[in-house]
């Protein structure tokens, strides 16, 4: 059985991560990939804890937390999904930690050797909007964590993924940058679907796990 596809999702609080996500699963369940939809942190008791203490753990402490999690979350979930033949979308990966991480004062070396033995994706997306767009989704949406009610954090944060997306691509991952300012959810989803079929050639025919059925 030949190993699904890992694709990850980040960009700032608010962009629309989590909607896309969900459209981008529709759109290559469409297709007839299956698919499995997964986050970070991760729903396993590590993950729940650092989500839960994100906001009171900081700097390097919550950088080791989140990547405890993220090499939990490859060996229980992202590879054995892989290993079946299931696409894996994960909201947040390495890109939100070097951004978050140095919002929260850690020096880029330090997230890269933590990181040096993580699983990198087949296709990183980092999705991007004006300031005021994000503004206006997050206040549609409200604040869910400390760095998204920092209103000094998105000048920063939209530097820090445009430097993320040189490391990513620095590491051999194909970046994919959506700016969705004037974009709808499912026409992101299928740029993304598309990328991911130029790049694969065939993953909409992957084999069926019949446990990745919507
Ligand atoms: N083009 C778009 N793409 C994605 N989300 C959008 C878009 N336009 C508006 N939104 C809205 O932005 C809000 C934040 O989306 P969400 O997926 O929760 O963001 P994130 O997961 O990045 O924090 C939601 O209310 C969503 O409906
Ligand atoms: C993935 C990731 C999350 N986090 C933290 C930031 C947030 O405090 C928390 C959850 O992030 P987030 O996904 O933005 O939360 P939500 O899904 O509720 O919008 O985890 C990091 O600090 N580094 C990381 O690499």
């Amino acid at each position: 059985m030949t190993s699904g596809c890992f694709v990850t999702l980040d960009g700032p609080g608010g962009v629309g991560k989590s909607t896309t996500l969900n459209a981008v699963c529709e759109s290559l369940r469409r297709a007839g990939t299956p698919v499995r939809a997964t986050t970070e942190p991760s729903t396993s008791a590590l993950g729940q804890f650092t989500r839960a203490h994100a906001d009171q753990i900081k700097g390097h402490a919550l950088a080791c937390l989140v990547a405890a999690d993220r090499y939990e979350h490859i060996r229980d979930e992202i590879r054995p999904q892989l290993d079946r033949g299931n696409t894996v979308v994960c909201d947040r990966y390495l890109a939100s930690t070097l951004v978050v991480q140095q919002l929260d004062g850690v020096p880029e070396q330090f997230l890269l050797d933590l990181n040096a033995d993580i699983l990198l994706p087949d296709l990183a997306v980092i999705l991007t909007a004006d300031a005021s767009a994000i503004r206006q989704r997050l206040s549609q949406r409200g604040a869910h964590h400390r760095f998204e009610r920092d209103p000094d954090v998105p000048a920063r944060e939209a530097a820090l993924y445009r430097r993320a997306e040189r490391t990513v691509l620095g590491l051999g991952v194909p970046v994919l940058v959506i700016d969705t300012t004037n974009t709808t959810p499912s026409a992101t989803a299928e740029r993304i679907a598309s990328e991911l079929r130029a790049l694969t050639g065939n993953v909409a025919s992957g084999p069926t796990d019949p446990a990745a059925a919507p």
